[in-house]
């Protein structure tokens, strides 16, 4: 048997709760988050693994197949059907578990389906997750899961919650990597603003590649307006349409993107994008989790300042910003946010 090099350095384990453990997402998220792709090569990770009791049997049979893969950062891995034991001293929770549409359904279509969820395992989290946790709804619609989970949740500051928009943002570097012939990596600071639905608003307006700013017939207004937008907006459709199944790997993939940026930061002169709660910045309205630009250092998210807007990239947030103001409106009516958040 090698034996590890003296010099290894291990960092304390980070435990991670992920909802619909069971589920499609589940099963492409935990063998990467069990092999270091959240923390990096130096860090253990505890899995606790939450499921409805119909798929606790599913969760277990992941978890004898993580024992299976012997990762030498997998310090442990525990199932539940119980929201407050899942949680117990919980550093990131990952918010998966719920119903997925199927073809013909808008995200908005899930609301009254699972908007239900969040309130309960908001109120977990608060009661027994660690006292540095953070937070991200994957489960749709992601925004308004977040703003239900956060708002039963007063003792947890909001900036640690979060929605993954993260999917999106990837799938418009994808495009643009094929429209412009370079890997994804040469692609700079793209941004997704709004809400994680089809009326999002992916903004090439900042983007470099290789470090310049698109010019010229590079920013081909009628290609942003009829193909970009719409390929990245309903890319989650077109998957279900081509799959058969909502995305899972993908999506998988950027929740792990996601965790490590907001733990190890982004890289320098570029920026992300997640849904965060809005304070009003740059004319959203207060008290949604809408989709920005953001930087990620010292495990926190700052919303990027300053970016001049368009009267058109304006109109076109607005609009999905009218939409998260709808969607909390109809949870409000659901009685699924406490009073002081209507
Ligand atoms: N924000 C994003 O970018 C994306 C979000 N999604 C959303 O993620 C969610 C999950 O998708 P999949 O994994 O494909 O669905 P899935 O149906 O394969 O798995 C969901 C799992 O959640 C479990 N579950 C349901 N209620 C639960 C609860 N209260 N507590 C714990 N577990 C619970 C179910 O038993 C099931 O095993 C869906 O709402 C989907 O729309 C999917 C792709 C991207
Ligand atoms: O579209 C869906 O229902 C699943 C999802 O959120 C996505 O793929 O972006």
């Amino acid at each position: 048997m090698t034996e590890r090099p003296a010099t290894t350095q291990r960092n304390q384990p980070v435990t991670v709760t992920v909802t619909g453990a069971g589920g499609q997402i589940g099963y492409a998220l935990l063998f990467r988050a069990a092999a270091g792709a959240m923390f990096g090569s130096h860090t253990p990770v505890r899995l606790r693994l939450l499921e409805i009791p119909a798929g606790v049997r599913a969760a277990h049979g992941v978890a004898l197949e993580l024992d299976d893969c012997a990762f030498p950062l997998l310090a442990s891995v525990d199932v539940f059907d119980e929201a407050d034991r899942a949680f117990d001293g919980t550093d990131v929770a990952v918010l998966v578990g719920a119903r997925p549409r199927t073809a013909g359904m808008e995200r908005k279509d899930l609301l009254a389906a699972n908007a239900g969820i969040f309130g309960p395992q908001g109120r977990a989290i608060n009661d027994n997750a660690g006292d540095d946790v953070r937070i991200v709804v994957v489960g749709n619609p992601a925004n308004t899961n977040a703003l239900i989970a956060s708002a039963h949740a007063p003792d947890i500051p909001v900036d640690r919650f979060t929605a993954l928009t993260r999917l999106d943002h990837n799938r418009a570097l994808a495009q643009l990597s094929h429209r412009f012939g370079v890997d994804t990596g040469h692609i700079t600071r793209m941004a997704i603003w709004g809400n994680h639905s089809n009326t999002q608003f992916p903004d090439v307006s900042n983007v470099a590649v290789k470090g310049s700013p698109l010019a010229g017939s590079q920013l081909d207004r009628a290609w942003l307006r009829d193909e970009f937008i719409p390929k990245v907006a309903d890319r989650g459709a077109e998957i279900i349409a081509v799959r058969g199944a909502s995305s899972a790997a993908s999506a998988a993939n950027a929740i792990i993107d996601h965790v490590h940026d907001w733990f190890k930061g982004t890289p320098a002169g570029d920026w992300t994008s997640a849904a965060v709660m809005s304070r009003g910045e740059y004319g959203t309205p207060a008290g949604v989790f809408c989709s920005f630009p953001v930087t990620a250092s010292g495990g926190a998210w700052h919303i990027v300042p300053d970016l001049k807007m368009s009267d058109e990239a304006r109109s076109r947030l607005a609009i999905s910003t009218d939409e998260l103001l709808a969607e909390r409106a109809a949870v409000a009516e659901l009685g699924l946010l406490p009073v002081h958040h209507v």
